[in-house]
Parts: C-alpha cells; structure tokens; sequence
C-alpha cells in the first residue's frame, strides 16, 4: 500500500452465484482483494465474466454466498446494511440511473442533498461537477430529452457530488465515441487525485485500463489482481492464457 494511504476494503474469498431457470449460475468463483484509498483500478474481462457482480460486493449493494468483505476504511459502508448505498461509495452502474422526473441538475445534485446538505449548496457542487464533465448546458433538460453518451457524463458528474472515498463505476463512457469517453475518464482521474478518492472502472476499453494504475482480470468468475494486463486466469485451472479486455481485440502489456 503506498505511504500515506488507507485500506477502504478488504475482500476474502468472495463467491456468488445466482438462481436462473431453476440453475445456478455462477458468477463470482474467487475473489479476494483489497482497495486502498490511493488505488486506480481497470477491472478487465470479458462479457458475463463477473465484473458486475463484484462491484455490487464491493459497493454492498449484494452480498456474497461465501467469503467475507470490510470496509474498514468507510466507516458510512460498513454501517449501513446490505442493499443500501453510503454516501462514502459513489456508483456509476450500467443502466440508466437518472431519476426520469428530475432535471440534470437535480439529479447531479441528489447525493448532497441526501447527505443533508442544503440545496444552495447542491446546486452550486453539481453546476461545477456538470462543467467538469462537459455538459453545464444540460442542466436544465429532463434525462429523455439527452443521449446516453451525455447521461453517462451526468452519472460521472453525480458521482463526484457528495464527495466520495471510492468510486466505482461500470463502463462508465460505454456510449460515448472515444476523443469524448477518453476526456470522461481524464476529467474523472484527476478529481480523484485532487480529493484523494479511489477508483476502480471496469472497461474493455485499452486506453481507459492504460490511464489507470493497475489491471486487475476476470474469467468466468476468478478474480486475479497480480497479473499484468492481458493476462486472466484460466477457468480450468489450468496455465494462463492471453486474453482480450473482452471485446476479442488483442491487448500489449501496460508499461
Ligand atoms: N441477477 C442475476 N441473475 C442471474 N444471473 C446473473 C445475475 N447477475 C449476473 N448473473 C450472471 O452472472 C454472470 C456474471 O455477470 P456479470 O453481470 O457480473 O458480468 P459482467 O462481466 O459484468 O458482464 P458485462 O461485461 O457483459 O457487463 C453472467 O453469467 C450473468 O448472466
């Protein structure tokens, strides 16, 4: 862990798996990490693989069938229980999360308000997160009258709000064309060093996982936070194989 930095998360053989059609699926095999509060983290792997699955255990929006996980470090997480957010983890999940009947701006303000902050207050931290992700001029549109790319940027734009520890965010600028998804993620990391907040984005996107720290890869379910970029896990146990971020393009090692 690098000086100066906490533990917010600490993770042991976490498996979860879920009931689909009268079958189990599996879709965390092994998982065991810990996040500190200076950490930058590209969550690669393929379609279906289990990346969703763990940033809902480490949000503690879910719970895992075995192993346990902490949040030493949030002290808002650990006190809540299993299923509700804390204000100390921001999530940028897939699906739309935009409350329809609010306008941009209410919605990028929520996170404060709901902190009890006041309403002046909101406002003003979500008109500066909504600049800092380049779409001020929204504020005043209702989420159907903008395009997901934007929504994406507005979600980003929410995290930030009520001032995180740790963000996590699901291929947060999946809809956005590159030059503008690279700007995204670029706007992202350096708030997070500004105010000293972790992250970790789970992409198939190479250059977003090349801005960031440190890869970490998972394959049907098994988590490897050691390996270099590119490398996963095999299912079977077996040697490890080259893999693509997930999308079948070939991927170089990060320097
Ligand atoms: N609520 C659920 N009910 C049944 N199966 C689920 C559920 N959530 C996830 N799964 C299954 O668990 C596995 C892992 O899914 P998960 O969404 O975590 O993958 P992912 O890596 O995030 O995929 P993607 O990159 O496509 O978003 C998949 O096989 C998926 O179908």
């Amino acid at each position: 862990m690098a000086e100066g930095s906490k533990l917010l998360v600490v993770a042991r053989d976490l498996q979860r798996s879920f009931a689909f059609a009268g079958q189990k699926v599996g879709a965390l095999a092994s998982a065991s990490f810990e996040i500190a509060s200076t950490d930058r983290i590209a969550l690669a792997g393929p379609s279906g693989s289990g990346k969703s699955t763990l940033l809902a255990l480490i949000a503690g929006l879910d719970k895992p069938d075995v192993g346990t996980i902490a949040w030493p470090g949030l002290p808002g997480r650990s006190s809540q229980p299993v299923g509700l957010a804390s204000s100390d983890i921001a999530l940028a999940f897939q699906a739309p999360s935009l409350i329809p009947s609010l306008t941009v701006i209410a919605n990028a303000a929520l996170p404060h308000m709901l902190r009890g902050g006041g309403a002046g207050e909101a406002e003003e931290r979500a008109a500066a997160a909504l600049s800092l992700f380049r779409v001020q001029d929204l504020a005043d549109k209702l989420p159907e009258e903008i395009s997901g790319g934007q929504a994406q940027r507005v979600v980003l734009a929410r995290c930030i709000v009520a001032r995180p520890d740790l963000i996590l965010a699901d291929e947060p600028t999946s809809q956005l064309d590159h030059l503008n998804g690279m700007a995204a993620i670029e706007a992202l990391l350096g708030w997070t060093a500004d105010n000293k907040c972790a992250v970790v984005i789970a992409t198939h996107d190479v250059e977003v996982a090349r801005r960031l720290d440190r890869t970490w890869t998972i394959y049907h379910g098994l988590l490897d936070t050691v390996g270099p970029l590119g490398h996963v896990p095999s299912a079977q146990g077996g040697a490890e194989r080259e893999t693509a971020l997930g999308n079948g393009h070939a991927v170089g090692r990060v320097a």
